[in-house]
């Protein structure tokens, strides 16, 4: 079973405001709410994939309620803590440019965060857990960290989608898979990251420090550079008209665990991820698996150094 984890979801409140002036009233020509989080948003692409998942975490007063329930109208079951505080509402102005205002975290409390590690030990070996977005500030940095430890311990494969502090201490535990995008990597060495050249340089010092089997940085309109074992291999994305870019990093993470529990093969499942990015990016809502299928057919990849790209 795959179970994906967002340990502080939101409601994202998309607002499309052309002419926006700070300081005004401005009213906003059309609004639209989704359950949100980066765990959420890979359960949902993941559903669209045909990827059976449960979705864990903790939630909290109208908002959790709303999160819930959209989540079980799309079919996707879900396994919450509830919490007292309000789910964060996560508001995603969209003017001539995006801005993004994440909302505060709510309160975790000790017995909140006992109840979640006790639930995630009845993982077994076959299940896959995907770990993505922010910690709640009231969670300590090394949480996810000590999640993969344990799960890994008992073979559960780990997925995560995380940045700063967190994806720093988690990479210590050796996480299955991780899909920093190029600003996250870049922060990690405290350098700037601009070229597929500069990722790779990084990317693969990152493979060499904490030996992380399976990377995909992503990076936008450049695509995505996988780095394996003996593999740098970039992906250009497919041609299309930005529309929507918020989740296509979450859609990455869930095109590429569709494809590699389908095929057990690397390249073929970060192809697969940068499809489900690009078709993500280029539509309103998540992508389709038509048109992840479509754009897939579309892709090659080239190795940037280090073998031919199918070398173990
Ligand atoms: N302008 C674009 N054109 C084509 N593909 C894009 C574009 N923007 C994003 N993508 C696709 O989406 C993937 C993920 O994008 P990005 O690197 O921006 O992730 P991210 O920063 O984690 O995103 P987010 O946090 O908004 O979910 C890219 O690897 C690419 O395949
Ligand atoms: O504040 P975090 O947890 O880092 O990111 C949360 C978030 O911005 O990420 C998702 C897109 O990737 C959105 O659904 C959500 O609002």
């Amino acid at each position: 079973m795959i179970y994906t984890v967002t340990l502080n979801p939101a409601v994202d409140y998309i607002v499309r405001v052309s002419d926006f002036e700070l300081g005004r009233l401005n009213r906003s020509e059309e609004d639209e709410k989704y359950p949100g989080g980066k765990g959420i948003n890979v359960s949902r692409v993941l559903h669209r994939l045909g990827e059976d998942n449960t979705a864990l975490g903790f939630i909290g007063g109208f908002t959790g309620r709303y999160i819930k329930e959209a989540l079980e109208q799309e079919n996707i079951r879900t396994d919450f803590i509830p919490i007292a505080d309000d789910t964060r509402v996560n508001i995603k102005l969209k003017t001539f440019e995006e801005t993004e205002i994440n909302g505060k975290s709510p309160h975790i409390t000790e017995e909140n965060k006992r109840t979640f590690v006790q639930k995630l030990e009845l993982l077994e070996e076959s299940d896959t857990l995907v770990l993505a977005g922010s910690l709640p500030s009231t969670l300590a940095s090394d949480t996810y960290k000590e999640i993969v430890q344990s799960a890994t311990s008992k073979g559960v494969r780990c997925y995560v989608d995380t940045n700063g502090r967190a994806l720093h201490e988690t990479l210590c535990a050796q996480p299955f898979f991780i899909k920093p995008n190029h600003h996250e990597l870049a922060e990690l060495y405290q350098e700037s990251i601009v070229s597929i050249k500069q990722a790779a340089f990084y990317g693969k010092r990152l493979k060499h420090e904490y030996g992380v089997p399976h990377i995909l940085i992503s990076m936008g309109s450049q695509g995505g550079l996988y780095i394996g074992k003996g593999q740098v291999v970039h992906i250009q994305p497919p041609q299309g008209k930005l529309i929507h870019s918020v989740g296509a990093g979450d859609s990455t993470v869930a095109g590429f665990l569709t494809k590699f529990e389908e095929t057990n093969d690397p390249l073929q499942a970060a192809m697969y991820a940068v499809a489900a990015g690009s078709a993500s990016a280029f539509s309103s809502d998540f992508c389709t698996k038509v048109e992840v299928d479509h754009y897939f057919s579309t892709l090659g990849a080239e190795t940037v150094e280090g073998g031919n790209g199918h070398e173990d």
